[in-house]
């Protein structure tokens, strides 16, 4: 996405809405653009970003695991100790994220000491289940709650978050 392109997304944004500009591997200079030049509430960094790295923008910061085996999130929680949180993602052989896939939740480890955003092939029929699982802080969506590839359709997205809102308030 071109920083014109966001800039007209995050200027038809209601009020209090967090902005989070989403990266893998990136360089540095192409951080720093877009922070200069979009209103970014949160840092999404879905690569193999070092902690160093995401600390040096100075902004609030979210680490993406591709979680394989448990070992992968605890080793990400212990370096990325300044994380806002920590976002667990199904691992793909082709894909940084936005797979589509569910992993694991048994893999997710229990008082992590960080919060953990849910996500990875959640839709508005799975996320309550993924809830109550593992009683993530916030999950995340992409290709779920969308029609098309690329293309967000408001009424799943709305089932998604009704769905979403029930799990946590611990409706059946
Ligand atoms: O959505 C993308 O295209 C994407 C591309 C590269 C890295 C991450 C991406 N999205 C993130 O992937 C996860 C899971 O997505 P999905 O629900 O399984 O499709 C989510 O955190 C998205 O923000």
């Amino acid at each position: 996405m071109s920083i014109a392109s966001a800039k007209q997304i995050v200027a038809a944004l209601p009020p209090l809405t967090t902005v989070v500009a989403l990266f893998v591997d990136p360089e540095p200079a192409w951080v720093k653009s877009v922070c200069d030049a979009v209103p970014v509430s949160l840092l999404q960094f879905h690569g193999s970003e070092p902690a160093d790295f995401c600390e040096a923008f100075r902004r609030p910061y979210m680490k993406a695991v591709r979680v394989s085996v448990s070992e992968d999130v605890l080793i990400q929680a212990a370096t990325h100790t300044l994380a806002r949180g920590l976002l667990l993602d199904s691992a793909d052989e082709q894909l940084a994220g936005g797979t589509g896939k569910t992993f694991d939740w048994s893999l997710v480890p229990r008082d992590l000491g960080a919060p953990i955003v849910l996500a990875g092939g959640l839709n508005a029929d799975n996320v309550a289940e993924a809830v109550r699982v593992v009683e993530p802080a916030a999950v995340d969506v992409s290709t779920g709650v969308e029609s098309a590839p690329g293309i967000k359709d408001p009424v799943k997205m709305a089932s998604f978050i009704n769905a979403a809102r029930a799990a946590a308030r611990g409706d059946s």
